[in-house]
């Protein structure tokens, strides 16, 4: 029975996430922290005894600065890669490079983490998660499904609103529960997928 395995991983902590901006397609690399949580996903993945055949990230250096790290602690660093702004972060639009606490005190709680989290209102400017689902999914679907389904093992590295966006998908949950998921920096999430592309198995890296 041929492995289909999909190991989503969202970038370690990038700098703007650090001073806690809105980043979006704004394009910060690692902090420190952010290497070192990589390099962990990695170790983490290795330790379940995990090679890959293929790898997707985003077009923004977080996400292939951290598939890059991952790929070297598992001793992978040729694997083919395919980049594509497909799996780019929610754009923040003009939420891009202000501080996540400024706009709480601008706009109120409840207003950005409607913005935030929410699975249909954009940010001023910018995408809800179903705007990034609308060019998350088709890609997904696309080019890098078949793929698993053929038993290429894959591992993507990409954003914390890209990846919900997916997830929501492979997890077939609802507005309402997609709300309250959150994604922590540098955690794979190992999905064994059934030949009708339906979740079989999901194991959380996390701790
Ligand atoms: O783009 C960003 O600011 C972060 O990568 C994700 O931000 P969020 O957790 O506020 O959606």
């Amino acid at each position: 029975m041929s492995d289909r395995l999909l190991v989503l991983v969202r970038h370690g902590q990038s700098d703007w996430n650090l001073k806690n901006l809105f980043t979006g397609w704004k394009d910060p690399d690692l902090t420190e922290q952010g290497i070192a949580e990589a390099k962990e996903a990695g170790r983490k993945l290795k330790a379940q005894g995990l090679t890959f055949d293929v790898a997707f990230t985003s077009d923004l250096t977080r996400a292939q600065h951290t598939l890059k790290l991952m790929l070297a602690e598992i001793g992978q660093t040729g694997l083919p890669t395919t980049k594509n702004l497909a799996l780019n972060e929610r754009d923040y639009g003009d939420l891009s490079g202000l501080n996540k606490d400024d706009a709480r005190k601008k706009w109120g709680e409840d207003q950005v983490l409607v913005w935030r989290r929410s699975y249909d209102v954009p940010p001023p400017g910018g995408e809800s998660l179903k705007d990034t689902l609308a060019r998350a999914l088709p890609y997904y679907v696309q080019e890098i499904l078949p793929g698993v389904l053929r038993g290429q093992r894959t591992l993507v590295a990409a954003h914390g609103n890209s990846l919900r966006a997916l997830i929501m998908v492979l997890e077939k949950l609802t507005p309402e529960q997609i709300l309250k998921r959150e994604l922590a920096t540098g955690v794979p999430v190992i999905y064994r997928l059934n030949a009708d592309s339906t979740v079989a198995t999901k194991v959380d890296l996390a701790a």
